[in-house]
């Protein structure tokens, strides 16, 4: 097991803590990822993290999480290193992505699913995920923690392949 954790935010979470601090608080992305990367050390896990406001740049890091590069089907494959489970906040993208559906379905790498707002207290098109039955956990209306309860759950608690 490469004991390695991926972290995935996707559209306009670089906006964490400017962005509606009424629904989204006042915590950035690099606070979130220090103290996540932190947390993950503490439990004997390296973290990876990964922030894009494009859906095939998105599509891209989750293959290249199975040792997968662009070029995989020219038999150029290897491509950096494998990690065992992926936390994705897809943003919009989880309402709307088939693509980003398809490369967590087709890596086969155990992922939980975090929203910092109650996407469930909201306009009804945030209902409805494209990832949500493919996830092994969704959290979601936890604010910024939902990160930490995501990591501590990944490193603890979930069955991460060999
Ligand atoms: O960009 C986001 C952020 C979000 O994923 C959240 O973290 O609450 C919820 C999504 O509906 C929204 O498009």
């Amino acid at each position: 097991m490469s004991r390695r954790i991926l972290l995935i935010n996707g559209p306009n979470l670089n906006l964490l803590g400017k962005r509606e601090p009424h629904i989204y608080g006042s915590t950035t992305l690099p606070d979130v990822e220090e103290q996540a990367r932190a947390q993950t050390r503490g439990l004997g896990f390296e973290l990876e993290t990964f922030q894009s406001n494009h859906e095939g740049a998105i599509v891209d890091r989750i293959q290249e999480a199975a040792g997968w590069g662009p070029n995989v089907a020219s038999g150029d494959s290897r491509h950096g290193e494998k990690v065992s489970a992926i936390i994705i906040n897809a943003g919009a993208l989880t309402h709307t992505s088939v693509a980003v559906r398809d490369a967590l379905a087709g890596v086969d790498i155990p992922f939980v699913e975090v929203h910092v707002s109650n996407v469930y207290a909201r306009e009804s098109f945030r209902a409805h995920s494209y990832l949500s039955d493919k996830a092994v956990a969704v959290i979601c209306g936890m604010g910024v923690f939902g990160y930490t309860a995501a990591i501590e759950f990944a490193a603890r608690h979930m069955k991460l392949k060999e």
